[in-house]
């Protein structure tokens, strides 16, 4: 099996070339400190459509711009040209509305409040500072359930494991009804063993709430077995170098990384990493 590059910039599970995209990437470039001395251009010129509901992972060598392609989609930082809109909507305008949830490595838990605390609290952050037309309270003991925190609720973070910790913090990114779900090689501090579950675990939540992720990873395997569609960057300043469709069948199982099929696509996206860094 070889993996098809997808028409340029459209990443999407194949079969869905042509479909509507959600998150529209337009000529973006960042670059930081532009206009001084030390300026770093980080991104440059990149076209990027990702279609409503896909899982889609951003792979490439170390410092080639994956988590500020990340946070420009977040509106955690303004590109320096080119515009992204999500579903339409300007993200600084869906960011305003607390629709863009992320998830990053640190869990980031506020250590003083229980876990349930700990999800609702960015709800009542936007409750109370920008509410806006359908914001509902979310059902947190259902939240804990659907990331299998039942029954934590009332712990404080300190007092759970780091997968545990991760899973709090996918469920307080959840807690706002995101459009889309931002994830900053969030299982990257766990063990192999829970990071695998945690990747299982994310499948079956995507299939539930078909939410559109963006996903930064460093592992290949990761990625294919959770994307629709692997974008692969080029070394700084970082360009898109491929985008390979994954072709495995969903709902996706555990025994699926032991097939041949698997092999040759982890294998492939290698063979292209170590080509471009040559
Ligand atoms: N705030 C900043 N100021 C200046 N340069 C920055 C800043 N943040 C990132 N950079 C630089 O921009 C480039 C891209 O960084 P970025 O963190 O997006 O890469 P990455 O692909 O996510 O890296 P890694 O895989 O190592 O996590 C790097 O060269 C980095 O040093």
């Amino acid at each position: 099996m070889t993996a098809e590059t997808s028409p340029r910039g459209f990443a999407g599970p194949p079969g869905s070339e042509g479909a509507a995209p959600f998150i529209a990437v337009e000529g973006v470039q960042v670059v930081y400190g532009a206009g001084g001395t030390e300026s770093v251009q980080a991104l440059s010129d990149i076209n990027l459509m990702v279609p409503d509901g896909a899982f889609v992972s951003l792979v490439g060598p170390s410092g080639c711009g994956k988590s500020t392609l990340l946070k420009a989609v977040g509106d955690l930082l303004a590109p320096t040209a080119g515009r992204i809109t999500i579903g339409g909507t300007p993200a600084a305008e869906l960011r305003r509305q607390g629709r863009i949830g992320t998830v990053f490595q640190a869990p980031n838990l506020m250590p003083w409040l229980r876990i349930e605390d700990n999800v609702r609290l960015l709800y009542k952050i936007v409750a109370e500072k920008a509410p806006r037309p359908g914001l509902t309270e979310p059902d947190v003991p259902a939240l804990l359930k659907l990331v299998g925190l039942d029954g934590f609720g009332a712990k404080r973070p300190a007092q759970l494991s780091g997968g545990m910790q991760s899973r709090a913090a996918l469920a307080r990114a959840l807690a706002l009804d995101p459009t889309v779900l931002l994830m900053d090689e969030p299982f990257a501090a766990l063990d192999e063993i829970t990071r695998d579950r945690m990747g299982i675990e994310l499948m079956r939540i995507h299939a539930q709430f078909r939410k559109t992720v963006l996903f930064v990873t460093h592992s290949l395997t990761e990625a294919a077995f959770l994307s629709d569609a692997i974008v692969l960057m080029t070394p700084r300043p970082g360009r898109i170098a491929r985008i390979i469709p994954v072709p495995l069948p969903r709902p996706r199982v555990p025994e699926m990384r032991l097939t041949d099929e698997f092999a040759a696509l982890v294998a492939e996206l290698n063979r292209d990493l170590y080509r471009m860094m040559a």
